[in-house]
Protein backbone atom coordinates (compact mmCIF):
# COMPACT_ATOMS: atom_id res chain seq x y z
CA UNK A 1 0.00 0.00 0.00
CA UNK A 2 3.10 2.51 -0.66
CA UNK A 3 1.78 5.83 -1.78
CA UNK A 4 3.49 6.69 -4.68
CA UNK A 5 0.75 9.58 -6.13
CA UNK A 6 -0.48 11.78 -4.05
CA UNK A 7 -4.04 14.01 -6.15
CA UNK A 8 -4.49 17.44 -4.88
CA UNK A 9 -7.81 18.61 -5.62
CA UNK A 10 -8.15 22.69 -4.68
CA UNK A 11 -5.49 25.25 -4.85
CA UNK A 12 -6.20 27.59 -2.78
CA UNK A 13 -4.32 28.67 0.71
CA UNK A 14 -4.08 24.80 1.84
CA UNK A 15 -3.73 23.22 -1.92
CA UNK A 16 -0.62 25.32 -2.63
CA UNK A 17 0.68 25.09 0.49
CA UNK A 18 0.61 21.12 -0.04
CA UNK A 19 1.21 21.08 -3.13
CA UNK A 20 4.43 22.98 -3.37
CA UNK A 21 5.44 20.99 -0.22
CA UNK A 22 4.92 17.62 -1.66
CA UNK A 23 6.20 19.01 -5.53
CA UNK A 24 9.29 20.42 -3.95
CA UNK A 25 10.12 17.19 -2.00
CA UNK A 26 9.42 14.24 -4.40
CA UNK A 27 8.84 15.78 -7.79
CA UNK A 28 6.37 17.03 -10.01
CA UNK A 29 5.66 13.86 -11.28
CA UNK A 30 4.42 11.90 -8.29
CA UNK A 31 1.88 15.04 -7.39
CA UNK A 32 -1.18 15.81 -9.27
CA UNK A 33 -3.32 19.02 -8.76
CA UNK A 34 -6.55 18.09 -10.68
CA UNK A 35 -8.34 20.85 -12.05
CA UNK A 36 -11.08 21.49 -15.09
CA UNK A 37 -10.07 22.90 -18.17
CA UNK A 38 -11.37 26.37 -17.16
CA UNK A 39 -8.62 26.64 -13.57
CA UNK A 40 -6.34 24.74 -15.69
CA UNK A 41 -6.08 27.09 -18.19
CA UNK A 42 -6.50 30.17 -15.47
CA UNK A 43 -3.94 28.78 -13.32
CA UNK A 44 -0.85 28.24 -16.01
CA UNK A 45 -2.32 31.90 -17.40
CA UNK A 46 -1.67 33.88 -14.01
CA UNK A 47 0.77 31.25 -12.42
CA UNK A 48 0.80 30.03 -8.57
CA UNK A 49 3.01 30.84 -6.18
CA UNK A 50 3.96 30.06 -2.35
CA UNK A 51 6.08 32.45 -0.36
CA UNK A 52 6.25 34.82 -3.99
CA UNK A 53 8.20 31.58 -5.26
CA UNK A 54 6.82 30.04 -8.38
CA UNK A 55 4.73 26.95 -7.93
CA UNK A 56 5.75 24.23 -11.10
CA UNK A 57 2.40 22.10 -10.83
CA UNK A 58 1.81 19.18 -12.82
CA UNK A 59 -2.04 19.98 -14.07
CA UNK A 60 -4.43 16.73 -14.54
CA UNK A 61 -7.78 17.36 -16.06
CA UNK A 62 -10.60 15.54 -14.07
CA UNK A 63 -11.65 14.02 -16.88
CA UNK A 64 -8.52 11.97 -18.00
CA UNK A 65 -9.50 8.90 -17.29
CA UNK A 66 -6.31 7.37 -18.82
CA UNK A 67 -3.92 7.61 -15.79
CA UNK A 68 -4.25 4.62 -12.87
CA UNK A 69 -5.99 6.46 -10.02
CA UNK A 70 -3.54 8.38 -7.60
CA UNK A 71 -2.53 6.49 -4.15
CA UNK A 72 -3.49 9.20 -1.98
CA UNK A 73 -5.95 11.74 -2.81
CA UNK A 74 -5.93 15.23 -0.48
CA UNK A 75 -9.46 17.14 -0.69
CA UNK A 76 -8.80 21.02 -0.06
CA UNK A 77 -11.30 22.65 -0.78
CA UNK A 78 -13.69 24.96 1.35
CA UNK A 79 -17.05 23.44 2.45
CA UNK A 80 -19.16 25.33 0.45
CA UNK A 81 -17.01 23.17 -3.12
CA UNK A 82 -17.18 19.63 -1.48
CA UNK A 83 -20.06 17.98 -3.76
CA UNK A 84 -18.13 19.59 -6.61
CA UNK A 85 -14.80 18.56 -5.64
CA UNK A 86 -16.10 15.27 -5.06
CA UNK A 87 -16.79 14.69 -8.48
CA UNK A 88 -13.33 16.32 -9.65
CA UNK A 89 -11.51 13.40 -8.04
CA UNK A 90 -13.63 10.99 -9.11
CA UNK A 91 -11.16 9.28 -12.01
CA UNK A 92 -8.00 9.66 -9.37
CA UNK A 93 -9.83 7.25 -6.75
CA UNK A 94 -9.54 3.23 -7.42
CA UNK A 95 -10.03 0.32 -4.81
CA UNK A 96 -6.40 1.13 -2.79
CA UNK A 97 -7.15 4.90 -3.14
CA UNK A 98 -6.94 6.64 0.34
CA UNK A 99 -8.36 9.53 0.84
CA UNK A 100 -7.61 12.94 3.45
CA UNK A 101 -9.75 15.43 3.65
CA UNK A 102 -8.37 19.01 5.16
CA UNK A 103 -11.37 20.55 5.49
CA UNK A 104 -12.23 22.13 8.87
CA UNK A 105 -15.68 20.92 11.09
CA UNK A 106 -16.96 17.56 11.72
CA UNK A 107 -18.41 16.56 8.19
CA UNK A 108 -16.44 16.51 5.25
CA UNK A 109 -15.21 12.49 5.77
CA UNK A 110 -18.55 11.23 5.95
CA UNK A 111 -19.92 13.17 2.84
CA UNK A 112 -16.62 11.77 1.23
CA UNK A 113 -16.68 8.23 2.55
CA UNK A 114 -20.97 8.35 1.42
CA UNK A 115 -19.66 8.86 -2.36
CA UNK A 116 -16.36 6.60 -2.34
CA UNK A 117 -16.57 4.22 0.69
CA UNK A 118 -15.94 4.67 3.71
CA UNK A 119 -13.06 2.34 4.53
CA UNK A 120 -10.99 5.15 2.11
CA UNK A 121 -11.09 8.07 4.29
CA UNK A 122 -8.39 8.27 6.91
CA UNK A 123 -9.49 11.24 9.28
CA UNK A 124 -7.48 14.48 9.46
CA UNK A 125 -7.37 18.05 11.00
CA UNK A 126 -5.13 20.36 9.57
CA UNK A 127 -3.46 22.65 12.18
CA UNK A 128 -1.18 25.68 13.20
CA UNK A 129 -0.65 26.78 10.15
CA UNK A 130 -0.68 30.37 9.45
CA UNK A 131 -1.46 30.28 5.37
CA UNK A 132 -2.69 33.51 4.10
CA UNK A 133 -3.94 33.13 0.84
CA UNK A 134 -4.12 36.70 -1.90
CA UNK A 135 -5.16 35.59 -5.65
CA UNK A 136 -3.16 33.02 -6.55
CA UNK A 137 -0.21 33.58 -3.81
CA UNK A 138 -0.17 32.30 -0.48
CA UNK A 139 2.34 33.10 2.22
CA UNK A 140 3.12 31.04 5.39
CA UNK A 141 5.64 31.23 7.77
CA UNK A 142 4.49 28.06 9.54
CA UNK A 143 3.23 24.68 7.36
CA UNK A 144 1.70 23.64 11.16
CA UNK A 145 1.00 19.88 10.92
CA UNK A 146 -1.59 17.61 9.89
CA UNK A 147 -3.32 15.16 12.27
CA UNK A 148 -4.24 11.47 11.17
CA UNK A 149 -5.79 8.84 13.16
CA UNK A 150 -8.51 5.90 12.54
CA UNK A 151 -12.10 5.86 13.23
CA UNK A 152 -11.98 2.21 12.43
CA UNK A 153 -9.04 -0.53 13.26
CA UNK A 154 -9.32 -2.01 9.97
CA UNK A 155 -7.73 0.83 8.03
CA UNK A 156 -4.47 0.70 10.00
CA UNK A 157 -2.79 -0.26 6.71
CA UNK A 158 -3.76 2.82 5.36
CA UNK A 159 -2.90 4.85 8.30
CA UNK A 160 0.44 4.13 8.20
CA UNK A 161 1.13 4.54 4.83
CA UNK A 162 -0.13 8.08 4.86
CA UNK A 163 2.30 8.54 7.48
CA UNK A 164 5.52 7.13 6.16
CA UNK A 165 4.40 9.50 2.83
CA UNK A 166 4.37 12.03 5.28
CA UNK A 167 7.80 10.46 6.43
CA UNK A 168 9.33 10.70 2.88
CA UNK A 169 8.21 13.93 2.43
CA UNK A 170 8.91 15.94 4.95
CA UNK A 171 5.57 16.71 6.07
CA UNK A 172 5.00 17.71 9.93
CA UNK A 173 2.12 15.08 11.18
CA UNK A 174 0.81 13.69 14.27
CA UNK A 175 -0.37 10.13 14.65
CA UNK A 176 -3.20 10.52 17.21
CA UNK A 177 -4.93 7.94 19.46
CA UNK A 178 -8.39 9.58 19.37
CA UNK A 179 -8.46 11.51 16.37
CA UNK A 180 -12.80 12.35 16.56
CA UNK A 181 -11.33 13.73 19.62
CA UNK A 182 -8.86 16.09 18.13
CA UNK A 183 -11.45 17.31 15.24
CA UNK A 184 -14.00 17.84 17.69
CA UNK A 185 -11.74 20.35 19.90
CA UNK A 186 -10.56 21.92 16.04
CA UNK A 187 -14.50 22.06 15.31
CA UNK A 188 -14.85 24.04 18.39
CA UNK A 189 -11.78 26.11 17.65
CA UNK A 190 -13.04 27.34 14.56
CA UNK A 191 -16.81 27.85 15.30
CA UNK A 192 -14.74 30.85 18.07
CA UNK A 193 -12.48 31.89 15.81
CA UNK A 194 -12.93 31.59 12.57
CA UNK A 195 -16.85 32.99 13.02
CA UNK A 196 -16.24 35.85 15.16
CA UNK A 197 -13.04 37.08 13.54
CA UNK A 198 -15.60 37.61 9.96
CA UNK A 199 -18.10 39.13 11.85
CA UNK A 200 -15.51 41.69 14.02
CA UNK A 201 -13.89 41.92 10.74
CA UNK A 202 -10.51 41.48 12.57
CA UNK A 203 -7.69 39.94 13.25
CA UNK A 204 -6.20 37.51 15.58
CA UNK A 205 -4.94 40.23 17.79
CA UNK A 206 -8.30 41.07 18.61
CA UNK A 207 -9.20 37.75 19.87
CA UNK A 208 -6.01 37.59 22.10
CA UNK A 209 -6.78 40.93 24.18
CA UNK A 210 -9.75 40.84 26.64
CA UNK A 211 -13.37 42.54 25.97
CA UNK A 212 -16.24 41.72 23.68
CA UNK A 213 -14.91 39.89 21.32
CA UNK A 214 -12.96 37.34 23.42
CA UNK A 215 -16.04 36.76 25.36
CA UNK A 216 -18.19 36.08 22.07
CA UNK A 217 -15.68 33.46 20.95
CA UNK A 218 -15.40 31.84 24.22
CA UNK A 219 -19.42 31.90 24.32
CA UNK A 220 -19.93 29.89 20.68
CA UNK A 221 -16.66 27.89 21.79
CA UNK A 222 -18.67 26.39 25.38
CA UNK A 223 -21.84 26.18 23.60
CA UNK A 224 -20.46 22.97 21.81
CA UNK A 225 -19.35 21.03 24.83
CA UNK A 226 -22.76 19.39 25.76
CA UNK A 227 -23.01 19.07 21.75
CA UNK A 228 -20.26 16.82 22.06
CA UNK A 229 -20.74 14.82 25.25
CA UNK A 230 -24.31 14.01 23.62
CA UNK A 231 -22.09 12.69 20.50
CA UNK A 232 -20.15 10.40 22.41
CA UNK A 233 -17.14 12.87 22.25
CA UNK A 234 -15.56 13.54 25.96
CA UNK A 235 -14.70 17.43 25.44
CA UNK A 236 -14.27 19.16 28.20
CA UNK A 237 -13.42 22.91 29.62
CA UNK A 238 -9.98 21.65 29.71
CA UNK A 239 -10.19 20.92 25.81
CA UNK A 240 -11.21 24.78 25.59
CA UNK A 241 -8.86 26.01 27.24
CA UNK A 242 -6.11 24.03 25.75
CA UNK A 243 -7.82 25.93 22.40
CA UNK A 244 -7.54 29.06 23.75
CA UNK A 245 -3.44 28.59 24.45
CA UNK A 246 -3.18 27.69 20.80
CA UNK A 247 -5.54 30.41 20.00
CA UNK A 248 -3.26 33.02 21.83
CA UNK A 249 -0.48 31.35 19.75
CA UNK A 250 -1.43 32.47 16.57
CA UNK A 251 0.17 35.27 14.51
CA UNK A 252 -1.62 38.58 15.95
CA UNK A 253 -1.86 39.97 12.31
CA UNK A 254 -3.20 36.82 11.04
CA UNK A 255 -6.24 36.03 10.07
CA UNK A 256 -9.41 32.85 10.14
CA UNK A 257 -9.77 31.28 6.35
CA UNK A 258 -13.37 32.63 7.25
CA UNK A 259 -12.85 36.23 7.50
CA UNK A 260 -10.53 35.88 4.28
CA UNK A 261 -13.37 34.96 2.70
CA UNK A 262 -15.39 37.74 4.29
CA UNK A 263 -12.64 40.13 2.24
CA UNK A 264 -13.25 38.26 -0.55
CA UNK A 265 -16.91 38.16 -0.63
CA UNK A 266 -16.44 34.35 -1.18
CA UNK A 267 -19.59 32.71 0.15
CA UNK A 268 -18.52 31.36 3.78
CA UNK A 269 -18.27 28.05 5.49
CA UNK A 270 -20.78 28.91 8.23
CA UNK A 271 -22.85 25.96 7.67
CA UNK A 272 -19.87 23.61 9.13
CA UNK A 273 -19.53 25.71 12.09
CA UNK A 274 -23.10 27.42 13.40
CA UNK A 275 -24.83 25.88 10.86
CA UNK A 276 -23.77 22.33 12.35
CA UNK A 277 -24.15 23.85 15.54
CA UNK A 278 -27.34 24.89 15.32
CA UNK A 279 -28.70 21.44 13.66
CA UNK A 280 -27.58 19.17 16.48
CA UNK A 281 -28.34 21.70 19.38
CA UNK A 282 -31.97 21.53 18.10
CA UNK A 283 -31.54 17.64 17.55
CA UNK A 284 -30.35 17.46 21.23
CA UNK A 285 -32.88 20.21 23.05
CA UNK A 286 -29.61 22.42 23.80
CA UNK A 287 -29.79 25.94 24.06
CA UNK A 288 -26.98 27.80 21.42
CA UNK A 289 -27.63 31.47 21.81
CA UNK A 290 -24.47 32.41 20.42
CA UNK A 291 -24.14 30.32 17.84
CA UNK A 292 -27.34 31.23 16.22
CA UNK A 293 -26.66 35.06 16.90
CA UNK A 294 -23.02 34.58 14.75
CA UNK A 295 -25.38 32.18 12.25
CA UNK A 296 -27.83 35.43 11.46
CA UNK A 297 -24.86 37.72 11.46
CA UNK A 298 -22.76 36.08 9.07
CA UNK A 299 -26.11 35.39 6.63
CA UNK A 300 -26.77 39.35 6.32
CA UNK A 301 -22.99 39.98 5.68
CA UNK A 302 -23.52 37.27 2.79
CA UNK A 303 -26.41 38.73 1.75
CA UNK A 304 -25.13 42.00 0.63
CA UNK A 305 -21.80 40.59 -1.37
N1 LIG B 1 -6.60 28.55 5.21
C1 LIG B 1 -6.24 28.03 6.36
O1 LIG B 1 -5.35 28.53 7.04
C2 LIG B 1 -6.90 26.79 6.86
C3 LIG B 1 -7.97 26.24 6.19
N2 LIG B 1 -8.54 25.09 6.65
C4 LIG B 1 -9.67 24.50 5.95
O2 LIG B 1 -9.19 23.92 4.76
C5 LIG B 1 -10.19 23.97 3.74
C6 LIG B 1 -9.60 24.67 2.52
O3 LIG B 1 -9.36 26.01 2.91
P1 LIG B 1 -8.49 27.02 2.04
O4 LIG B 1 -7.31 26.33 1.48
O5 LIG B 1 -8.30 28.21 2.90
O6 LIG B 1 -9.52 27.34 0.87
P2 LIG B 1 -9.39 28.34 -0.38
O7 LIG B 1 -10.70 29.00 -0.57
O8 LIG B 1 -8.17 29.18 -0.24
O9 LIG B 1 -9.12 27.34 -1.57
C7 LIG B 1 -10.04 26.44 -2.10
C8 LIG B 1 -9.62 26.21 -3.54
O10 LIG B 1 -10.31 25.10 -4.06
C9 LIG B 1 -10.50 25.35 -5.42
N3 LIG B 1 -11.59 24.50 -5.90
C10 LIG B 1 -12.88 24.55 -5.52
N4 LIG B 1 -13.59 23.58 -6.12
C11 LIG B 1 -12.71 22.91 -6.90
C12 LIG B 1 -12.83 21.82 -7.79
N5 LIG B 1 -14.00 21.19 -8.00
N6 LIG B 1 -11.75 21.41 -8.47
C13 LIG B 1 -10.55 22.00 -8.28
N7 LIG B 1 -10.36 23.05 -7.45
C14 LIG B 1 -11.44 23.49 -6.76
C15 LIG B 1 -10.81 26.81 -5.52
O11 LIG B 1 -10.46 27.22 -6.81
P3 LIG B 1 -10.94 28.59 -7.49
O12 LIG B 1 -10.32 29.67 -6.65
O13 LIG B 1 -10.42 28.45 -8.83
O14 LIG B 1 -12.44 28.54 -7.37
C16 LIG B 1 -9.89 27.40 -4.45
O15 LIG B 1 -8.68 27.80 -5.01
C17 LIG B 1 -11.37 24.70 4.37
O16 LIG B 1 -12.31 23.79 4.89
C18 LIG B 1 -10.73 25.49 5.50
O17 LIG B 1 -11.64 25.77 6.54
C19 LIG B 1 -8.05 24.42 7.73
C20 LIG B 1 -6.98 24.92 8.42
C21 LIG B 1 -6.36 26.16 8.08
C1 LIG C 1 -6.66 27.55 12.99
C2 LIG C 1 -7.22 28.52 11.98
C3 LIG C 1 -8.06 29.53 12.73
C4 LIG C 1 -6.02 29.19 11.38
O1 LIG C 1 -5.19 28.28 10.78
C5 LIG C 1 -8.05 27.82 10.95
O2 LIG C 1 -8.32 26.65 11.07
C6 LIG C 1 -8.64 28.54 9.81
O3 LIG C 1 -8.13 29.61 9.45
O4 LIG C 1 -9.63 28.06 9.26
Amino acid sequence: MKIETVAIVGLGALGILYGHHFTKAIGKDRVRIIVNKERMARYHEQGISFNGEPCDFQYVDETDASLAPADLVILAVKGTQLDEAIETARNQVGPDTTILSVLNGISSEEVIGAAFGGEKVVHCVAQGMDALRTGNDVKSVHIGELRIGLDAPEKQARLDAVAAFFEETGLPHVVEADILHRMWAKFMLNVGVNQVLMVKEGTFRDIHKEGPARELMIAAMREVLPIAQKEGINLTEADLENDLAIIDGLTPLGMPSMRQDGLAKRPSEVELFSGTILKKAKKYGLPAPTNQYLYDQVQAIEAIY
